[in-house]
């Protein structure tokens, strides 16, 4: 039966269908785009403004963590926990260190999963030695932050011992110029640690080869920031017998000091380098061990530069943090082995809290220490702080003594 609409009827019909709605959508159109001279935002979405980020959370969390593993390297050092193992580089390894790093990656992974690790350990060592491992995790396995919240915040404790070599292992990324990069030493002076004297947990956050936050925990320093320095014991001395410091920076926002704490953060207050008036009246750190502190040499650009006090000896960090202070005001790290490289763990975190504290960090060259280059200082040889004001003065020295 026929429905009474002629196929000529039906193909009319469908193409004036057509036609209407070609012509709505061009109105929309042409109203949208008018509107969007007046009203941009109506069109296009608002422009985001990068802003210079602040890492709070970045922070807040490198402290946190640093200071988690700080306890557990008290711990282990008064527990007298210390079983070693011989690594490549002939640095001992202790407990402590293998335990730190889990402490510390834990907590990262669980509030920056996405970031990427280049730590000092890994844990292929452990893997074949039951015992250590049982011992590190009899240890790591009840280290808490005081504070529940805070402790919840960084991950509560780790799950079992397995998944502690698996954290470990997470440290071994090869860093680069691209991305956000936690650089982290667990124990940074592991023999000054062993000594019972210098050692530092450190942990910084490269992004894009820069280092943006810096955190160290101080666990043998004494929280009075003006204590002074006993050359021959190099350590400062505190009237008060109160030690463990925590400090960090962030980059554009200075940097800072606090008691370590066992529970959540203690407050924290500015540090910056003393101003020094004639660099021949300052004082200069360098490292313990005469296999990594070139210590003729060091003495030999100081005696160029006028300088009669005797050198301050420190394991670590612990240097970059005295001097930021206002501990000392220069320090030297000359190279002893012409081809060594330094590592990135050993330098980001304290690189950042000189310069935020009013300092210069360079190389013996005065070039800046490049964070770019993967897992060590590729493109640095040693490494040279100082007050800013003076960085071109010590450098000067550096190159003459050197003979570069
Ligand atoms: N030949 C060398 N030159 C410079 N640094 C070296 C070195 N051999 C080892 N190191 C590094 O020196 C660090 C200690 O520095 P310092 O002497 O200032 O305390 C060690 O860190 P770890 O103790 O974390 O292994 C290690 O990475
Ligand atoms: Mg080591
Ligand atoms: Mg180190
Ligand atoms: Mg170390």
């Amino acid at each position: 039966m026929s429905t009474g609409i002629s196929p000529l009827a039906r193909v009319l019909s469908r193409f004036l269908l057509f036609s209407t709605l070609i012509l709505a959508l061009s109105v929309v159109f042409k109203a949208r785009s008018r509107l969007s001279l007046l009203y941009p935002s109506f069109i296009t979405p608002p422009p985001t403004y990068h802003t210079t980020m602040s890492y709070t959370q970045e922070r807040y969390i490198a402290e946190l963590a640093v200071q988690r593993a700080s306890i557990l390297t008290q711990k282990v050092f008064f527990e007298k926990a210390k079983g070693t193992v011989s690594k490549d580089d002939k640095s001992p390894v202790t407990i402590g260190d293998f335990g730190a790093q889990a402490l510390i990656i834990q907590a990262i992974r669980k509030n920056f999963p996405n970031d990427d690790i280049v730590a000092e350990e890994e844990a292929s060592s452990l893997r074949e030695d039951k015992a250590l491992s049982a011992e590190i995790w009899r240890l790591v396995k009840d280290i808490k932050l005081d504070d529940a919240e805070s402790d919840n915040i960084l991950g509560g404790p780790l799950a079992s011992e397995e998944s502690m070599l698996d954290i470990i292992d997470e440290g071994k990324s090869a860093g680069g110029a691209k991305g956000r990069v936690w650089a982290l030493d667990p124990i940074d002076g592991t023999k000054g640690f062993l000594r019972g004297g210098q050692y530092a947990v450190c942990l910084g956050l490269i992004v894009d080869g820069d280092v943006k936050v810096g955190a160290i925990g101080t666990p043998n320093l004494p929280v009075d920031d003006a204590a002074t320095i006993d050359a021959s014991t190099g350590a400062q001395q505190a009237d008060s017998s109160a030690n463990g410091v925590l400090f960090s920076a962030v980059l554009g926002e200075g940097a800072t000091s606090r008691p370590l704490a066992t529970g959540a953060l203690a407050a924290a207050k500015p540090i910056s380098m003393r101003p020094v008036a004639d660099i021949a009246h300052s004082v200069f750190c360098e490292g313990v061990e005469a296999g990594h502190s070139a210590q003729g040499d060091n003495a030999a650009v100081a005696e160029r530069l006028g300088i009669t006090a005797p050198s301050v000896r420190l394991d670590s960090q612990a240097k970059y943090c005295s001097i930021a202070r206002g501990a000392g005001d220069i320090y030297l790290r000359l190279p002893v082995k012409k081809d060594y490289q330094e590592k990135i763990w050993d330098h980001a975190a304290g690189d950042l809290i000189v310069r935020e504290a009013g300092g210069q960090v360079t190389d013996i060259y005065g070039n800046r220490l490049d964070f770019s280059k993967g897992r060590t200082l590729a493109a640095n040889k040693g490494v040279v702080a100082a007050p800013a004001a003076f960085q071109d003065q010590v450098i000067d020295a550096v190159k003459v003594v050197l003979k570069l």
